[in-house]
């Protein structure tokens, strides 16, 4: 299981990057457009300083054209460093640009997928990772657990290498479910992390265990006191 954090907020990977199993960042332009006009190449290279080689980092092409977004990807690559995953729309511009990148060797994420027909496409066109929009699914009435477990069927039946990429999360049951129905690896705001691991319940477990420790051994003493 991947976790990933959908996010450019410095602050944010920094500090969940020391609390998570962290797997790696995606950005798209909305997500860019969160932060404000920066810097963007610098900005990306702190990422990938904050996360480490070893986890992926996917920065999304925005021209309009094969050229344009081949132009965009060699861009990215040169810039920030060639293990970069190019998330591509999983268009007809796109599937042509997906190709044509993993014939240069390059990592893929194919994004901006609704439907199965997108994700079997993106999956015989060699992306690396495909992803899925979970929330935007269920709001337009599609079936985004099916649509998952279909991907993780045809991913088995074709021994293909991709891995699912579940995105646009808007609740920790959604993220659960994704994973529950072969999703690989999950992309997630800071705001999920934080709803699933402060629910009361945790929060009232721990303040038992602290009060019933220091009605026997007295506030503020821990086992390192002993
Ligand atoms: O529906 P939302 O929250 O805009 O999410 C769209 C998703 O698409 C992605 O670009 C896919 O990786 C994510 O960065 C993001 O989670």
């Amino acid at each position: 299981m991947e976790f990933l954090l959908d996010t450019i907020h410095l602050a944010d990977i920094e500090k969940y990057a020391a609390i998570l199993p962290l797997a790696g960042v995606t950005s798209n332009p909305t997500i860019v457009k969160k932060e404000g006009k920066i810097d963007f190449f610098p900005h990306m290279r702190q990422i990938r300083q904050l996360i480490g080689p070893d986890a992926s980092l996917h920065v999304q092409v925005v021209g309009q054209t094969v050229p344009a977004m081949l132009a965009d990807a060699h861009t990215i690559l040169q810039n920030i460093d060639d293990a970069v995953y190019i998330k591509v729309p999983t268009t007809e511009i796109g599937l042509e640009v997906i190709k044509q990148l993993k014939k240069e060797g390059h990592h893929v994420t194919a994004t901006a997928i609704y439907t199965k027909f997108q994700g079997y496409l993106a999956i015989a066109a060699g992306a690396d990772y495909i992803a899925p929009y979970y929330n935007r699914m269920e709001n337009m009435n599609l079936d985004a657990a099916a649509t998952v477990a279909g991907f993780a069927q045809a991913i088995q039946h074709s021994h293909a290498t991709t891995k699912i990429l579940a995105a646009s999360f808007h609740n920790v049951g959604q993220v659960n479910t994704a994973f529950e129905n072969g999703a690989q690896a999950a992309t997630m705001g800071v705001d999920i992390i934080q709803a699933a691991l402060t629910m009361p319940a945790i929060g009232q477990a721990v303040a038992d265990f602290t009060s019933d420790w220091e009605s026997l051994y007295g506030v503020h003493q821990t086992i390192s006191d002993l």
